[in-house]
């Protein structure tokens, strides 16, 4: 069966004022050479979506959110809705981020809510998993990952809806990144347990990103790994080159 076409996404995190839109420009310019060989989106600040979302019209780069709340509208001060993110212009929302899930407490059940929000609103859901140093030395890093899966996904996903993205905690600005095998061992079991979420074909095309100190330096070896589908990317993606560097060294398929 063959792979899925590359999915490159760039998570700013908490970076990027007004100026950083040039970034994006400089992206939506670089990314016409890689038409129809690897998906592109960039997920900027709450703040930045519908500016980014104008700037990006009509080229070959999404726009997603960092996350949503599962609720469509509320009494949820401070919070931003899956509905607000697709009126804004964004096409893709990522929820669970091990960021969220430790400093907002997010457990799986509040991560499936969101994708059932990312989902209601017509977004595209990039759900992330992984595991924590401790839970990888102590051997329990495919148990913990199936158990995020089992908990966080709904039963019937799409391709075209949801994407995986499986970030080792430790890995994510850390400069530390897990053996090739260990990043083949890990994606070949996310996807053996999708398959209690998707029908099979599904599960084919459904994409598994590998995010955690991607660089242009390493992103060759990682995205030719088997089951990887391309990259969440978080501090190298806030520089339009490295971003660029990185997806275009992703297989074409
Ligand atoms: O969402 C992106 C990840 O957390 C990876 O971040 P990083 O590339 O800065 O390690």
């Amino acid at each position: 069966m063959p792979q899925p076409r590359p999915f490159v996404a760039g998570n700013w995190k908490m970076n990027g004022l007004s100026a950083a839109l040039a970034e994006a420009d400089a992206v939506k310019e670089g990314a016409a050479a890689l038409a129809g060989a690897v998906d592109l989106a960039l997920c900027p600040p709450a703040t930045l979506v519908h500016r980014m979302a104008e700037r990006l019209a009509g080229s070959a780069v999404g726009v997603g959110g960092q996350d949503c709340h599962a609720k469509a509208t509320g009494a949820h001060t401070g919070d931003v809705s899956a509905e607000m993110l697709a009126d804004a212009g964004a096409a893709y929302v990522i929820v669970g981020h091990s960021e969220r899930r430790a400093d907002h407490g997010e457990s799986d059940a509040d991560v499936r809510a969101k994708l059932e929000a990312a989902h209601r609103a017509g977004l595209v859901a990039i759900v992330c998993v992984g595991e924590t140093k401790e839970e990888r030395e102590a051997g329990r890093a495919l148990e913990i990952v199936r158990g995020q899966l089992d908990g966080s996904l709904v039963e019937g996903l799409t391709a075209a809806r949801t994407v995986i993205a499986y970030e080792p905690v430790w890995a994510i600005g850390t400069g530390l990144v897990p053996t090739l095998d260990d990043i083949a061992e890990m994606h070949a079991a996310v996807r053996e347990a999708l398959a209690a979420k998707a029908e099979a074909a599904e599960v084919a095309a459904m994409r598994i990103l590998y995010g955690g100190s991607v660089k242009p330096s390493n992103a060759a070896e990682i995205l030719a790994v088997a089951n990887v589908d391309g990259a969440l990317v978080g501090g190298a993606s806030l520089k339009a080159s490295d971003f660029l560097a990185i997806a275009s060294a992703a297989p074409r398929r």
